[in-house]
């Protein structure tokens, strides 16, 4: 039995001055409190007040994770009172800011696991002393070589893990003591991290090759021996390696990727809301991949799913897919293809000036698209001219700049929305306001993994699935579909982050339901519902 301030510095445990006689006088905590017993409702009012006090975003985040910190239900019951003002801080965008500046800010480890590239000997070890005896249902790991587009951030990249973790317990109620984050610090290729006195990560440079996927290879084993039921959720993992890592573990484990399959999802469903909208076709579409990486390639495979689902040959659904890259339209012969782009790089010989593609508004120019979806990290890319042109060729156009954080989006939703004069449909991968014009409110969608992968999660750890399968994913990318209101002039594309916590339910449940339909849960459920139910933590104070 824990006592004292063994309780009281415990995360898990702490309930502050809500701590009751009984408790105080039971478990040594008599006059370490100040004497008034204060209701969980009457301390986040409190905490709430002190939030809003602070000026600067980054001040209102440090508020909240000092409550994280210190009170883990607290801090989801605030965060609970207040998701619409408190993601874009929890979560993106101010975690980039945080990240950038971890080491200098650092003050608490949050219940983390650190891992080194070079001590493979230790994983176990770690991962137990960071359980601390809890157990484990989910990991969110990173290696953080790809931190949102802010690109590589050695250890201090842990607080995407954490960060993604805050989204799954205040989405999906996933409970806090069951989950958690871990760094494999890998090195980092920043400079400016290997010559900065105040980073906290190893210093050297990124380890490639056997070593690193041995590593991975032995986090994976022992984290699925230690921790029965474990769901493996990877994030911003360079781009070589994300598909590596999916591709080698996805048949084996329950695992994910967020980057390339949370992000697909999202992005099918936010299309899916648009052609609601415009009451057209997915497979009548010409598809433009702006950035083909991790993200980008695995949005157009969802996509290109999608359509051969609806009924076009492979064959068929390839020919409506164009990639932009670095180099400009991806063509069969164009040299550093990586695997996924490969299997939709086109021929030269389609088209009379394939030697002058090597821009995003050549290709416009010459593709025509009627979807547009940017994944590049490069800032403003969607420029009047390229987006006026797609308006000339189509209705209706869908344009999704998602780069995250805000200063790396392709474009704002108030220009694409003025540019095309409302014709546009858009959503963005970080909040937008909603846009007035000539009288019509645009809303605008958050198209971000963060809208599906809490829903896809508490689907898939109710269930206990054994792994996480196309079909899956593509329930749960049909899952919003239902929710949205596109009766309305100016209606989003997807639902608001407002109804987040409502609508990861209804994900749940279509999850949940392919899962059951295709016999991959490794125990019985006989009523869905009531299990998904019963997976949901909720952040009040329990007896002790
Ligand atoms: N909204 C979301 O839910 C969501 C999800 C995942 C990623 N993202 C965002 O997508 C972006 C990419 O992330 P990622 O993980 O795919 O990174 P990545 O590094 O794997 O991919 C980026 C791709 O863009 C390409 N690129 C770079 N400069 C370019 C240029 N000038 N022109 C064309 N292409 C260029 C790169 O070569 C690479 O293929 C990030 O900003 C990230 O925040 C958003
Ligand atoms: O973290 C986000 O906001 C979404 C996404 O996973 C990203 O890498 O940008
Ligand atoms: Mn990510």
């Amino acid at each position: 039995m824990k006592l004292g301030y063994e309780i009281l510095n415990n995360p898990f445990l702490n309930k502050g001055t809500a701590f009751t006689k009984k408790e105080r006088e039971e478990y040594g905590l008599l006059g370490l409190l100040p004497p008034y017993i204060q209701t969980i409702d009457e301390q986040a009012k409190q905490a709430y007040g002190q939030f809003l006090k602070k000026d600067k975003l980054i001040e209102k985040r440090h508020f909240l994770m000092e409550i994280f910190n210190t009170n883990r239900t607290l801090f989801y019951y605030l965060f609970s009172k207040h998701v619409v003002e408190f993601m874009p801080i929890v979560y993106d965008p101010v975690i980039a800011e945080s990240i950038e500046n971890y080491s200098e800010l650092f003050v608490n480890p949050q219940n983390a696991a650190y891992l080194s590239v070079k001590e493979p000997e230790n994983i176990e070890t770690i991962l137990r002393n960071a359980a601390d005896n809890r157990k484990i249902r989910l990991i969110v790991v990173t290696d953080a070589e790809g931190i949102l587009g802010i690109g590589d951030w050695g250890t201090n990249g842990v607080d995407i893990s954490v960060g993604k973790l805050m989204v799954y317990t205040a989405a999906a109620g996933i409970d806090p003591a069951t989950v958690l984050p871990v760094v494999i610090d890998a090195g980092t290729n920043r400079k400016e991290l290997l010559e900065n006195d105040l980073y906290l990560g190893n210093r050297f440079e990124r380890v490639r090759g056997d070593e690193y996927y041995n590593f991975i290879d032995k986090f994976v084993k022992t984290a699925e021996k230690l921790f029965p039921n474990l769901y493996l959720h990877w994030e911003d993992f360079g781009r070589l390696n994300a598909a590596n890592i999916l591709n080698k573990y996805e048949n084996e484990i329950t695992t994910f990727n967020d980057d390339i399959q949370g992000t697909g999802i999202i992005t099918l469903a936010g299309i899916l809301g648009a052609l609601k909208i415009s009451g057209e076709k997915l497979t009548e579409q010409v598809y433009m991949c702006f950035g083909a990486g991790t993200a980008g390639a695995g949005i157009a495979r969802r996509i290109f799913n999608e359509m051969v689902a609806q009924g076009l040959s492979e064959e068929e659904a390839k020919k409506r897919f164009y990639l932009v890259d670095k180099q400009g339209l991806l063509f069969e012969d164009t040299e550093g293809l990586t695997p996924e782009q490969t299997p939709f790089a086109r021929k030269r010989s389609e088209f009379t000036n394939a030697n002058e593609l090597t821009t995003l508004e050549a290709a416009v120019k010459a593709v025509k698209p009627t979807i547009l979806v940017g994944t590049s990290t490069v800032p403003k890319t969607f420029t009047k001219e390229i987006v006026q042109e797609m308006a000339k060729h189509t209705a209706r156009p869908i344009i999704f700049p998602l780069s995250n954080p805000t200063r790396l989006a392709e474009a704002s939703a108030k220009d694409l929305i003025e540019w095309t004069d409302g014709k546009a449909l858009v959503a963005t991968g970080i909040p937008s306001d909603p846009i007035e014009l000539n009288g019509i409110t645009y809303e605008i969608g958050q198209a971000n993994n963060a809208l599906i992968y809490p829903g896809l999660g508490l689907g898939i750890i109710a269930t206990k699935s054994k792994i996480v399968n196309d079909k899956i994913i593509s329930a749960a990318a049909h899952s919003l579909g239902g929710i949205i209101d596109t009766t309305k002039p100016g209606a989003a594309v997807l639902p608001p982050v407002s109804k987040l916590t409502e609508f990861s339910e209804t994900v749940a449940l279509s999850v949940g339901q392919s899962v059951l339909d295709q016999k991959l849960n490794t125990e019985p459920i006989s009523d869905l519902k009531e299990a998904i139910k019963n997976a949901k933590w909720i952040p009040e104070y329990k007896d002790f």
